[in-house]
């Protein structure tokens, strides 16, 4: 474990670890976090953005968003491989492009698999965001196709933006069971209020990883901000399950 390479840094409440170029985060209970702001070089990420900026077939659908119809604040597109269970997320069901129908995103994967020993992503979620105005909303990606504990490994080109994690609320967690056991002064504040939001201004070719029970226990959101001026590309690389009810 001594690795000279390696920094700790005890941020408290979370922890954080500095290896080389890469950041991982464990937010507690399972779930953590893994960022490499450099993850493709600056020229070749511009190679990936032009390429994707024009040959993917983007489109901006109508979600259902509690019960009401509204346009996608984003643009979006989605690739699966062969014989997967469809995707369906806010009452919308993608069509699920192949790989070999944009070959760079075959060399996209491969680095991402590269870099992260034993992933097997076998879909992408690609969103384009014109601009500061367009987003995505507080949400976690826990749809049933995914499993109980997705990894989710997210790249971004481009435009920089915020990309927030928020805590979500933990009825009956085991913490909050404790803290209420607890009298007043012995309450473990501090881990139920301090411990709950991170943020992370994601790079033009950067990746961040979501893993453990992120989903679960966390929502995350990319917020509209006025001072964004240009285009951003984000790739989520997802593993969809196996159909098992036949
Ligand atoms: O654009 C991003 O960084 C995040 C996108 C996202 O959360 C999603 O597609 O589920
Ligand atoms: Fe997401």
């Amino acid at each position: 474990m001594s690795n000279r390479l390696t920094t700790y840094i005890n941020t408290n409440p979370n922890f954080i670890k500095e290896t080389q170029n890469r950041k991982t985060i464990d937010l507690g209970e399972g779930s953590e976090i893994i960022y490499i702001p450099r993850f493709v070089p600056s020229e070749q990420s511009w190679k990936w953005f032009d390429y994707l900026d024009k040959e993917i077939p983007w489109v901006r659908p109508t979600i259902q968003v509690y019960g009401r119809s509204c346009s996608q604040p984003r643009d979006t597109c989605y690739v699966a491989s062969k014989g997967l269970q469809g995707l369906r997320y806010s009452g919308y069901t993608p069509h699920a492009y192949s790989w070999d129908d944009f070959p760079p995103l075959k060399d996209i994967l491969a680095a991402v698999h590269e870099a992260l020993p034993g992933s097997s992503f076998n879909s992408l979620l690609l969103n384009k965001y014109k601009n500061g105005t367009d987003y995505v909303a507080w949400h976690a990606d826990d749809e049933k196709v995914y499993g109980l504990t997705p990894e989710i490994a997210s790249i971004s080109f481009g435009c920089e933006r915020d990309f927030l994690l928020r805590k979500r609320p933990a009825i009956n967690s085991s913490l909050v069971q404790a803290a209420r056991e607890e009298p007043p002064s012995k309450r473990i504040k501090s881990r139920v209020s301090q411990n709950n939001q991170q943020s992370f201004v994601l790079k033009h070719g950067s990746l961040l990883v979501m893993r453990g029970n992120t989903q679960r226990d966390w929502l995350h959101s990319v917020p509209k901000r006025a001072k964004a001026d240009a285009v951003r590309i984000n790739l989520t690389f997802r593993h969809i399950m196996e159909d098992e009810s036949g």
